[in-house]
């Protein structure tokens, strides 16, 4: 188990390191459109199993949806900072 913090931290690094098989790295490379698709879908994921599947299935989407939106932020060079600013 990792905290919001723990893997935006853990993303950075490998951001900054390119470890060899980093699906982060490979998403990074994708590019901004490809990341913004995963977050669409993964949004949509986890409104369909909020409202359909168990709360263990929605939250399981919902933690991909925070995981690509972290890519998004890397990818855009957005920091915690810039988004906590509008909470
Ligand atoms: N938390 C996540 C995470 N959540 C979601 N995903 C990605 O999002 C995908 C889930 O999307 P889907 O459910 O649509 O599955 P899918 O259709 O098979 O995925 P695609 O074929 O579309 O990629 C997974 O296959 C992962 O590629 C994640 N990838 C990585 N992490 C964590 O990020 C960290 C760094 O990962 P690496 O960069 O791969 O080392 C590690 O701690 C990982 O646990």
């Amino acid at each position: 188990m990792k905290t919001f913090e723990e893997l935006w931290a853990e993303l950075g690094e490998k951001a900054r390191n390119r470890p060899e098989g980093s699906g982060t790295v490979a998403a990074l490379d994708a590019g901004v459109h490809a990341i913004g698709k995963k977050v669409v879908e993964e949004a949509a994921e986890s409104w369909m199993a909020a409202e359909f599947q168990s709360k263990e299935e929605a939250a399981e989407e919902i933690s991909q949806l925070i995981y690509h939106t972290q890519v998004l932020m890397l990818a855009r060079g957005i920091t915690l900072e810039d988004v906590y600013s509008h909470l």
